[in-house]
């Protein structure tokens, strides 16, 4: 699947006041009031590391190995330090595209995460050369989950129910302390070994504290929450709150069983979106949308929690552990089959390379 953007959102400066509570698009004061510890602690941070850049050239540090990755926003790539030797990865984001505002807030939410085995580790060295702001963190050197995603078929078997429980865990890490990741799509999950056993989150440049407010200002994508396609409560925006990363952790996990997104984006004139509404309201197996075939009633549960386009009933990340342990694939045949077995399939039209 080619990159697709991320959630093109408009951010508005600050958290919503506090006020009433209808006021808050969902959020409950208490939950508001966390967004805006938050904020302010990711405010005192970004002050403090933009005294400590390390002002140089990157070559003059590192010693360059080879590109890792390439995202919209910036390059990464395998670099070593020249003294030490040590293997690093380093995100270097251009000053003509990125201000130093944005890189502060993706370098210090690295910071701020710590330590945590689904999220990639921040190395706490941020650095200003001449054209470029970066940042080294730990190197992921089995790629990111896009490409353990077969088109049409999904994840080795297996794979989905433990990259889902490492998911979750992450974020509710992330919301924990306040924030929304808002950015889940395979491309930032980074994968630690050859059978995909453990993974990472990576990529924290558009988190942002629960209650900063934001619009949609570009066309909306599989992952894109459907309260966020919709006209804003507040004038200034939707004040973002943890239910968008389950509905992106519904896409994505959708995307890993089946190898197939489940709609191109959650609108009512979207057909693959029409068809899961229609199901919903009515789950009878005819209606059941051709995407959805190869899944097991365990998965069909999971998604149908994390995928309910009514933010407030939507399932946190964390049930996910919930469903653990039972298979989320079916057998060719209709069977409730193990994870772990070969030939499972979804029954998707459109792979997950195709047309993203
Ligand atoms: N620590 C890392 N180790 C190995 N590879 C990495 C690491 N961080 C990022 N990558 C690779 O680089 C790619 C781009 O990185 P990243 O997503 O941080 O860039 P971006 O410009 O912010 O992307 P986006 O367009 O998603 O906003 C990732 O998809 C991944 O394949």
């Amino acid at each position: 699947m080619p990159d697709k953007p991320s959630v093109e959102t408009k951010e508005e400066a600050g958290a919503a006041e506090n006020g009433a509570e209808e006021d808050l698009g969902g959020l409950t004061p208490e939950e508001l009031r966390q967004g805006q510890e938050a904020a302010l602690a990711l405010e005192g941070m970004m002050a403090l590391s933009t005294q400590s850049l390390v002002q140089a050239e990157v070559e003059d540090l590192y010693q360059l190995e080879r590109p890792l990755g390439q995202g919209r926003y910036g390059r990464v790539l395998l670099v070593t330090h020249r003294q030490k030797g040590t293997f690093l990865a380093l995100k270097q984001l251009p000053k003509a595209s990125t201000s130093l505002r944005s890189f502060l807030q993706e370098f210090c939410v690295g910071l701020w995460l710590g330590s945590h085995p689904g999220i990639v580790a921040a190395y706490g060295i941020g650095l200003e050369s001449a054209d470029s702001y970066s940042f080294l963190t730990e190197p992921v050197l089995h790629g990111d989950l896009i490409s353990f995603i077969k088109p049409k078929v999904g994840l080795p078997p297996g794979a989905a129910p433990r990259v889902a429980a490492q998911l979750a865990g992450a974020l509710e890490h992330l919301h924990g302390l306040g924030l929304v990741y808002r950015d889940l799509k395979p491309e930032n999950v980074l994968v630690c070994d050859a059978a995909c056993r453990r993974v990472k989150l990576a990529d924290f440049g558009h988190t942002r504290p629960r209650g900063t407010l934001l619009r949609l200002a570009g066309p909306p994508l599989p992952y894109t929450a459907p309260e966020l396609c919709a006209p804003p409560p507040l004038p200034a925006g939707l004040p973002i709150r943890p239910g968008l990363d389950a509905w992106a952790l519904g896409v994505l996990l959708f995307c890993g069983l089946t190898g197939c997104f489940p709609w191109d984006r959650p609108l009512p004139d979207d057909p693959f979106y029409g068809d899961f509404l229609a199901w919903r309201a009515e789950p009878r197996a005819p209606l059941r949308p051709r995407p959805w075939l190869g899944l097991a009633p365990a998965a069909d549960a999971l998604l149908g929690g994390l995928l309910d386009p009514r933010p407030g009933d939507r399932r946190p990340v964390g049930s996910v552990t919930e469903y653990l342990g039972r298979p989320w694939r079916l057998r060719e045949g209709g069977e409730e089959g193990e994870e772990g077995e070969e030939g499972e399939e979804g029954g998707g039209e459109r792979g997950v390379e195709e047309g993203e």
